[in-house]
């Protein structure tokens, strides 16, 4: 198929638009009628009203005695009304139906008992005093419920209460998801190479199960036309709205588009927003058929921005919206003025103030809609957004939970994983959001104050020391504690059996070897160029110096997977892939913080896990750390001459 351009549609009148196509808002789902205890959260199709009165009776509402108030008339402390027993008053309790006869209750609180039999009042009760009027809660025929509104804890309570066992509701919207793709195959263990795991159904299934709909995952269908035109038919049928995933953009075997049009209608093909650029827009017969993009991270966004819509058109209810956040940009976001950008976002507070930092923006990575904790939504025609610019975040998780956040920039370490496993278990109130930002990065967020902590690892050249010197270079202007951390063993990382016979860093220069480099500004870097130059060697001779990754274990994972050979990394990475390692030295990790974190609570509850005999055990385990002292502070102030 030859490559054809796609629209650039505006989302908002996109969506009106198609909805509008559809005919939707007019839609009208069957009704099934359900028992009260099946019926949460389901959306009612009729007004609800209550069979009976509650109370359906006049009942007591404190514990005590009931009485005829014009008998306890004229009762003072000078002048005490007494009454009998069966004559003058009752013993009642809260809910009692009131004994005929009687129109008021008087609190237990407020009766003397001088005799058996025999209550004492030193003030008058008012008539219907303590006293559920019939139909106080609701009376016969009153309306509880209108139609269209979702059923909650409280309204299930109040329809019961009003003698109703079984409600009218909508049926769920069902929601067909189809996954195609050759290269697609069912979740396992052991995908082989160029097989990719089916998950965007899961999670496009899981997020209309909690808008309200139902789904139907049906199998994976391979990039064949016809079959997917059949899957397309079928799903139509059975289906309400109809999800094509994958194969939506250029590729020579992307049939979406086709299928839809063969099928049924498309009226859009591509979409103004990033991601999810080549959605498609159609129905088929007279159901809305949406190509979803492949990629996880595109589709996400599709199922949010234009898939959520339609379900709340035939759910008949607004679902809820995300909440905002005014945060401070940590860095400058970039933007292309072509699409409205919705880019996922860490936020922290340090202080008094909302920092928020852009996570790894690959449309394939599905793992940063894990870590992220809300969304930047970039409006079409803007180029970016400055550090420093305040913005509106759409939170993806709760404000309590992000100011219970301990934020961890700065170099990558494994142990802040573990760290932070052992504190939830500690402390399910709190978490530890952690950039990788090399530690160059780590002293830059604390001299912004934009971290609480920052983990670092640098060698000073000059001295042979490490991080101090840094400290005092660039942090000469603020209260800082250095949190002695762990000195960890530094090498080579080579294949399993060192298969080429590497003995050291000598080895990686000149050969016809590929090595993989960390990012500039991380400590395993300038350790890199440092020993290189010590041994009067330079980077330009390391083929592969150039490539970058951001962490160990990303360095690790390339070596293991063969497409390098050798990579500067702590033990416990090589460990964990089950590499040879060549140690070359040991080097020191601190994490620093501003002194006035020391005041926050959550700040010392994680110090106190870094200080913990499970810890140790953990960084044991992990391998290649010495943890003697750690945990232990000391300020760094600049020497004055
Ligand atoms: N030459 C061009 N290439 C691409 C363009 C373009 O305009 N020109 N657009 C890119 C953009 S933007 C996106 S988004 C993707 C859309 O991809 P498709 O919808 O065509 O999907 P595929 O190429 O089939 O798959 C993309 C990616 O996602 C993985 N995938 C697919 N289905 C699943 C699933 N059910 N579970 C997990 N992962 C899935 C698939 O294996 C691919 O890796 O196209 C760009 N290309
Ligand atoms: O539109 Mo794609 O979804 O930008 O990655």
């Amino acid at each position: 198929m030859s490559y054809r351009y796609l629209e650039n549609k505006e989302l908002t009148q996109a969506i009106t638009e198609y909805t509008t196509r559809l005919d939707l808002e007019e839609k009208v789902l069957e009704e099934e009628e359900l028992l009260l205890q099946d019926a949460l959260d389901r959306i009612t199709s009729r007004g609800v009203m209550a069979h009976i009165s509650a109370p359906h009776y006049y009942a007591c509402a404190m514990d005590g005695i009931a009485v005829r108030s014009k008998e306890t008339f004229g009762a003072t402390d000078t002048t005490p009304v007494h009454l009998m027993l069966g004559e003058g008053y009752e013993p009642v309790d809260t809910g009692d139906p009131l004994p005929d006869g009687m129109d008021a209750v008087v609190m237990i609180e407020d009766v003397v008992y001088e005799k058996e039999g025999v209550a004492t009042l030193r003030s008058a009760a008012h008539p219907w005093q303590h006293i559920r009027q019939i139909g106080e809660d609701i009376c016969q025929e009153e309306m509880i419920l209108p139609s269209n509104m979702k059923i909650t804890p409280a309204a299930i309570g109040a329809m019961l209460a009003g003698g109703i066992g079984k409600v009218w509701v909508y049926r769920r919207p069902v929601v067909g998801l189809i996954p195609t793709g050759d290269e697609i195959v069912p979740p396992k263990a052991d995908p082989q190479r160029g097989e990719i795991i089916e998950f965007n159904s899961s999670i496009f299934s899981s997020m209309i199960r909690l808008w309200g709909g139902e789904t139907v995952v049906y199998d994976i269908i391979p990039d064949d036309l016809e079959k997917i035109k059949a899957g397309l038919v079928r799903a139509a049928q059975e289906c309400d709205i109809v999800i094509l995933n994958a194969g939506s953009s250029a590729g020579r075997e992307d049939f979406a588009s086709r299928a839809i049009d063969e099928t049924g209608t498309v009226f859009t093909h591509g979409l103004a927003i990033k991601p999810g650029k080549p959605t498609i827009l159609g129905k088929v017969g007279d159901k809305p058929a949406v190509g979803v993009p492949g990629y996880p991270v595109s589709g996400i966004v599709v199922m949010e921005q234009v898939v959520k819509p339609l379900v709340e058109s035939l759910l008949k209810i607004p679902l809820p919206k995300a909440n905002g956040l005014k945060a401070v940009l940590s860095r400058r976001v970039m933007s292309s003025l072509k699409y409205r950008e919705f880019v996922r976002m860490k936020v922290g507070k340090v202080g008094s103030r909302y920092i928020s930092t852009p996570l790894d923006r690959g449309a394939g990575v599905v793992t940063s809609f894990v870590k992220a904790d809300g969304l930047l939504d970039i409006p079409i025609n803007t180029e970016g957004l400055e550090a420093g610019a305040e913005v509106d975040i759409q939170l993806l998780r709760s404000r309590e939970e992000i100011d219970n956040t301990v934020m961890v920039n700065g170099s990558h370490d494994p142990l802040i994983d573990t760290a932070y496993d052992l504190l939830r278990k500690k402390d399910h109130r709190l978490y530890v959001s952690s950039s990788h930002v090399g530690s160059m990065g780590g002293i830059m967020a604390v001299k912004r104050n934009e971290t609480h902590l920052a983990g670092v690892h640098l060698l000073d050249e000059a001295t042979g020391e490490y991080n101090v010197p840094f400290l005092k270079r660039y942090l000469s202007d603020v209260d800082l504690v250095r949190i002695h951390g762990v000195k960890r063993s530094q090498g080579l990382m080579v294949a399993k059996g060192n298969p080429l016979g590497i003995g050291g860093l000598e080895d990686v220069v000149g050969k016809e070897l590929s090595y993989v480099n960390r990012q500039k500004g991380s400590g395993t870097r300038i350790l890199l160029d440092y020993l290189l130059k010590q041994k009067g060697l330079d980077g330009e001779s390391v083929y592969g110096y150039d490539r970058e990754e951001l962490t160990h274990l990303s360095v690790a994972v390339q070596i293991a997977s063969g497409s390098a050979d050798a990579g500067l990394g702590i033990y416990s990475a090589a460990k964990v892939y089950g590499l040879d390692f060549i140690p070359i030295c040991w080097e020191t990790y601190d994490f620093i913080l501003r002194e006035e974190y020391l005041k926050d609570e959550k700040v010392l509850r994680f110090l106190e896990i870094l200080r913990s005999d499970a810890f140790a055990k953990a960084l044991e385990e992990l391998g290649g750390y010495e943890s003697e002292g750690i945990g232990t502070m000391e300020q760094i102030k600049e020497e004055t001459t």
